[in-house]
């Protein structure tokens, strides 16, 4: 088993490096040369999978981490000699970038396709110039299903560290983006930690600093002080930033009679701010000031859902409709300033109600990745939200939504630690998988048959290695049967060595082959057989007990 090599930070937080178990990294070279990693499982059988690998140097045993000085800036210099210009820019004018090509191969998919996605929305590659230590990937219903962890402090808990140590796990766990959403202390800070050793695109959401900025008062926000929070984070090179422009002043009143109300932070925010001033969003009306800033950086925007449902009650009212229209509007707008967009979405939705919202998503943003927290699908089991989340997760991922926002088992009650967001990851990867298969994805299938195939063959290891949490899988084997000879035993503790299906299975198969036999035809002479004895008995049913 491999090593978890801890990595002591400043107050003794440990930020976790080393391969995960049954794993390591390799590296697969682009035309051009490019190293786009991947995450090799060696089977015990000789076989070998790679998957997808978004945990960054952490989990190569070859690369050394230093939080302090950050991660190698791979992608400084992938611009030069071009004029800046967003992904979409290049996309629309036929260049295939750097980025493009990387990610083709990350995804397995011709770089023209990549690129023609990027060209007409479809799909955003979150590449903030200013972040040079992400390794490049896409999002759109075309590719991989993604999944987005979110972290942060919160001005009850948490420190930098620990908020460091929640990106690295999260992305070792398979997370493709993080989301930095502290409200708490050192806000600047911590967001600075977490870039610098982020292997994945990081999004925030610039409301909340700015917020902050004039001492929590909404009625004090002004386009200014929130103009210069979107700079300093472009700046420090976020991704993707989440903007409730949609929350107009008129939709505020629709959200009356509801159950939950508002249950976004920035959607209440800005609801707030309009109230107090009776005036139209700043957002809203600064929208395309706001589209150059990001530009000039290749920011992408995340237009946020502020009136989503709270509530199952609540899903899919007139304020959420209605916000989406506006999300619509605002989308195109972004599109002529050569911007990026995707758009988030609920929340609290009802099974029965989840495909509608992917409908009329496309409809009106013109087919923009559509970012989706959860959806719960219930409000009954608080402590097991990632499990009424995870899914609507599946469903609305399967009706094309490309990027799945986690629910931690927190959800509702407190703020998620290292534990939770592991939980939360690792259910969100299930519900993006499962998607993955039922929207036939040409290679997703390739890793259930490889460990199906491991499951029927009695490889216990390789079962472990090819699971999404294999220090779970083998310790949950290993608390009833933790001798080594029973990792090629014919059986588990379930069912025990004479009921194990698998293994009856495989006495038929054995019988018929001894025999030259198909299975069909194994049965039918087992069968014979069986009816020769039973004549044989005098043809009775019930035989008299031998005394
Ligand atoms: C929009 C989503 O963001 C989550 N959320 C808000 N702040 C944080 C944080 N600091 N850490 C983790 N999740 C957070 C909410 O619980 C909600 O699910
Ligand atoms: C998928 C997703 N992730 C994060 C947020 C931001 O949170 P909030 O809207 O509560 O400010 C959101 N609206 N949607
Ligand atoms: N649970 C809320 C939601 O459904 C978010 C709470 S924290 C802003 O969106
Ligand atoms: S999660 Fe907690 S703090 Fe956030 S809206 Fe719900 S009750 Fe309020
Ligand atoms: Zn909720």
């Amino acid at each position: 088993m491999a090593d978890v090599r801890p990595n002591a930070s400043d107050n003794g937080t440990e930020i976790t490096t080393g391969p995960i178990s049954g794993s390591r990294k390799v590296f697969r070279g682009t035309e051009s040369g490019l190293q786009v990693p991947f995450r090799r499982i060696e089977l015990t059988n000789g076989e070998h999978l790679d998957v997808y690998d978004t945990s960054g140097p952490y989990t190569d045993e070859n690369a050394t981490v230093d939080v302090h000085s950050g991660l190698h800036r791979m992608r400084a210099g992938w611009a030069d000699g071009r004029e800046h210009r967003t992904q979409l820019g290049w996309a629309k004018a036929g260049v295939i970038t750097r980025e493009m090509e990387y990610i083709a191969t990350r995804e397995g998919m011709p770089p023209e396709l990549v690129r023609d996605e990027v060209a007409s929305g479809r799909a955003v590659i979150p590449a903030n110039r200013c972040h040079p230590e992400s390794e490049p990937m896409i999002i759109g219903k075309k590719f991989l299903v993604k999944v987005n962890a979110n972290i942060g402090n919160s001005a009850v808990t948490s420190s930098v560290e620990e908020e460091v140590e929640k990106m690295v796990w999260a992305t070792r766990w398979g997370a493709d983006t993080v989301m930095d959403l502290s409200t708490g202390k050192r806000i600047h800070e911590t967001r600075e930690r977490i870039l610098r050793n982020s292997p994945v695109p990081i999004g925030t959401v610039p409301i909340y600093q700015a917020l902050e900025k004039v001492n929590g008062d909404p009625a004090a926000l002004t386009w200014e002080v929130y103009r210069d929070t979107v700079i300093e984070q472009c700046e420090q090179g976020v991704d993707y930033m989440t903007v409730h422009a949609g929350v107009l002043l008129r939709y505020v009143p629709l959200t009356a009679n509801r159950v939950t109300g508002i249950v976004s932070r920035g959607g209440s925010i800005m609801a707030a701010w309009c109230l107090a001033h009776h005036r139209e969003s700043f957002l809203y009306t600064h929208f395309g000031e706001l589209c150059e800033i990001l530009r000039a950086y290749d920011v992408t925007f995340s237009l946020g859902d502020g009136l989503r449902p709270g509530s199952i009650a609540d899903a899919n009212d007139r304020a959420q409709f209605a916000e989406l229209e506006t999300l619509g509007e605002l989308t195109h707008i972004a599109r002529e300033h050569e911007v990026q967009v995707m758009i988030e979405g609920p929340g609290h939705v009802p099974m029965h109600k989840i495909a509608e919202n992917v409908r009329l998503e496309e409809e009106l943003c013109g087919a923009a990745p559509f970012y989706t927290l959860g959806p719960l699908t219930t409000d009954i089991a608080p402590a097991y939200d990632h499990i009424t989340s995870g899914i609507g997760a599946a469903m609305i991922a399967q009706a094309g939504t490309a990027m799945l926002c986690y629910v931690t088992p927190k959800e509702h009650l407190g703020l998620p630690n290292r534990d939770d967001v592991k939980t939360g990851v690792i259910t969100y990867k299930i519900a993006a998988h499962a998607a993955d298969l039922a929207k036939g994805h040409p290679r997703a299938q390739e890793w259930d048959d490889a460990l199906s195939k491991a499951r029927f063959e009695f490889r216990w290891t390789d079962q472990f290695n090819l699971a999404l949490d294999p220090d779970t899988a083998r310790a949950f084997h290993d608390e009833t049967l933790p001798a080594e000879p029973a990792k090629t035993a014919h059986f588990c503790s379930m069912c025990g060595p004479k009921f194990c299906s698998m293994k009856i299975t495989q006495d038929i198969r054995k019988f018929a082959e001894e025999r030259g036999l198909t299975s069909v035809e194994a049965i039918e002479a087992g069968m014979q057989e069986k009816s020769a004895e039973f004549a044989g008995t005098g043809g009775k049913v019930y035989l008299p007990i031998a005394d």
